[in-house]
């Protein structure tokens, strides 16, 4: 059995738990520790925040709805976390080559992989945490990079019939996805990513991202926490996320973020939908309710089925869960024990 189709592991707000529904005690043999809202926020007072005031309220600006609370006391002792594994790496990088007893080459950028639906908040959660480990001391320099660039060119997803599966595994390039996380892993002075317009809903041919060893690499993505696939010499390959030194599942009951993908579109259709040159300025002319019935359609044909049969599955396997609420607000996070 591969580890799609394994039960999510035990241990507390395991399962397809939704918000109505009591989460289930936590068990002794669990090997996540869990920490409720008011737990880990206490965890925020002992923080001393790396950014003033001022350069929080200016994160802000990444979501226009992110409540300055939530920053301060869901995202600040995430950071802080994150720093404190990014620092354990380089003390253990050295100590490696004290055991090998000879000089090795520089550690290699730390890799976060990050993951979860389609709207449930990856983008946001992404750059705000790229912003703040940025300001820890130590690893000033955090790239981050979306694997929406490694998705087939449209053209390619409708030669293969599965254009109607964006986002699905199928409809990336996982070859040239792995090969990226270990070009960083193996320490490449320069390693590049493809881009993608969600304007023009592909992707955008020669326009590339150019990571340079970064201190930090933030890897956000629907898939990035899928297991290798048995290929068909029964042998199974490599997964991006074998190469993950640290991985964050952002999580939510599948109708809030049904709810969130919907809102988010008809706020688009006032917007990016209106520019010149977007593929879905056919839905600018949509009535409201014309608009909310084909975000519903696209919702219950692509995105929730891409949720429940592939992202969803993959949450137990992240060192880190943040559960949200209706609100967006964090509700409990869980971490791997060490
Ligand atoms: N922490 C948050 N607080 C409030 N709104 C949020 C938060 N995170 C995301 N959102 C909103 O939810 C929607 C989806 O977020 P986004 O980051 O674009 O998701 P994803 O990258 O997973 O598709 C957006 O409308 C965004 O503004
Ligand atoms: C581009 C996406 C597949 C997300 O990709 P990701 O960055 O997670 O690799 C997704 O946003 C998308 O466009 N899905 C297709 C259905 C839709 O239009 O929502």
């Amino acid at each position: 059995m591969s580890s799609t189709d394994a039960p999510d592991l035990p241990g507390p707000g395991t399962g397809q738990t939704e918000r109505s529904e009591p989460r289930p005690e936590p068990r002794e043999a669990s090997p996540y520790v869990e920490l409720d809202r008011a737990a880990w926020a206490e965890l925020a007072e002992s923080t001393e925040s790396p950014l003033t005031r001022e350069e929080i309220e200016a994160l802000r600006g990444l979501g226009d709805e992110l409540d300055l609370d939530e920053v301060l006391q869901v995202y600040l002792p995430l950071s802080r976390l994150l720093s404190m594994y990014v620092e354990s790496a380089g003390r253990l990088h050295r100590k490696q080559e004290e055991f090998l007893n000879e000089p090795q080459p520089p550690r290699t950028p730390f890799v976060i992989g990050l993951a979860g639906s389609v709207a449930v908040g990856k983008s946001t959660s992404a750059r705000l945490l790229q912003q703040m480990l940025a300001h820890w001391p130590q690893h000033p320099s955090v790239a981050l990079v979306t694997t929406d660039g490694f998705l087939l060119p449209n053209a390619e997803l409708e030669r293969r019939g599965i254009l109607h599966r964006k986002g699905f595994p199928e409809s990336y390039d996982r070859k040239a996805l792995l090969r990226f996380v270990i070009d960083i892993k193996s320490g490449r002075e320069e390693v590049q990513a493809p881009t993608y317009s969600h304007l023009v809903y592909d992707v955008v041919p020669d326009e590339k991202v150019t990571i340079r060893k970064p201190d930090i690499v933030i890897v956000e993505g629907l898939n990035v926490l899928q297991p290798a696939r048995v290929r068909d010499d029964g042998r199974t390959g490599l997964a991006v996320s074998d190469f993950f030194d640290f991985t964050v599942y952002v999580d939510a009951a599948a109708t809030d973020i049904r709810r969130w993908y919907v809102e988010r579109f008809l706020r688009l259709r006032e917007t990016a939908f209106r520019k010149p040159g977007s593929y879905f300025a056919r839905y600018g002319a949509f009535t409201e309710d014309e608009a909310r019935a084909e975000a519903e359609r696209i919702w219950d044909t692509i995105n929730g089925p891409n949720l429940m049969e592939n992202v969803l599955p993959t949450r137990s396997r992240a060192t880190l869960v943040l559960r949200k609420d209706p609100d967006h607000s964090v509700r409990y996070v869980r971490l791997r024990k060490l």
